[in-house]
């Protein structure tokens, strides 16, 4: 199975404000964007994703990002993550109907396509199902197969969210790099320790030489 990846990505002057007390005004849009790069390119290699797509109004974002191979949705809802996540959904089925699509966070700067070929691998079974973040509280990635809707629910305590809404958890081992969602200065520390990618590498380097 094959399977399209949908991540949205807010504008990134506002993304990543739980970063400001470790990343001030003039580094945490380039940390996003650097994030997002991240998380798209380990995602655009993964032999288990056909292809990404990314929701996002960000001109620079997006620009970034088709240059790692998304295709670029605009958030025309403007109405929020899960309104901009169903958007994406429903493009990626409008051009490929039988797509099994999974919403993917944009803030995974440790991601490795392994991983996530695992995680994709074990959602496949199931109509739908969730991949609860490191934290436990979060989801980092909910899966949809054909002929099911996608159904959303993201934001904040979303893992108990997800799973009343009757996704099934996948609880897998060794899949750290997919759960590893960056919101704090400690997120980002743990990011750094499994290894991030190479642009959050540059980024967060540039972030010590300003501190
Ligand atoms: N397209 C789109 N993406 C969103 C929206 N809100 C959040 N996201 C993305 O959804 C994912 C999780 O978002 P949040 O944790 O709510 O926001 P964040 O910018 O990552 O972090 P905070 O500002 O600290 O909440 C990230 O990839 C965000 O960029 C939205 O309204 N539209
Ligand atoms: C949107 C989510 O992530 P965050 O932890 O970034 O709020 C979520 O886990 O549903």
């Amino acid at each position: 199975m094959q399977w399209t990846l949908v991540i949205p990505l807010k504008p990134l002057a506002r993304a990543k404000s739980r970063l400001s007390d470790t990343a001030g005004d003039g580094l945490r849009p380039s940390l996003a964007l650097a994030f997002a790069q991240d998380t798209v390119a380990a995602a655009a290699v993964c032999p288990a994703v056909l292809d990404v797509v990314v929701v996002t109004d960000d001109r620079l974002a997006a620009r970034e990002l088709a240059e790692l191979g998304a295709r670029i949705v605009p958030d025309s809802p403007g109405a929020g993550l899960n309104a901009a996540l169903a958007h994406g959904a429903a493009a990626a089925r409008a051009a490929r109907p039988d797509a099994p699509v999974a919403a993917l966070n944009a803030d995974l700067p440790a991601l490795r396509s392994a991983e996530l070929a695992r995680v994709l691998a074990a959602a496949a079974p199931f109509p739908r199902s969730f991949l609860p973040d490191a934290a436990g509280i979060g989801t980092t990635l909910l899966s949809a197969i054909p002929g099911t809707e996608l159904r959303p629910a993201f934001g904040g305590e979303s893992r108990a969210r997800h799973a009343a809404s009757g996704a099934v958890e996948l609880r897998l081992d060794c899949v750290d790099s997919v759960r590893r969602d960056v919101d704090t200065g400690d997120d980002l520390r743990a990011a750094l320790a499994l290894g991030v990618g190479p642009r959050t590498a540059a980024a967060a380097a540039r972030l010590l030489i300003a501190d």
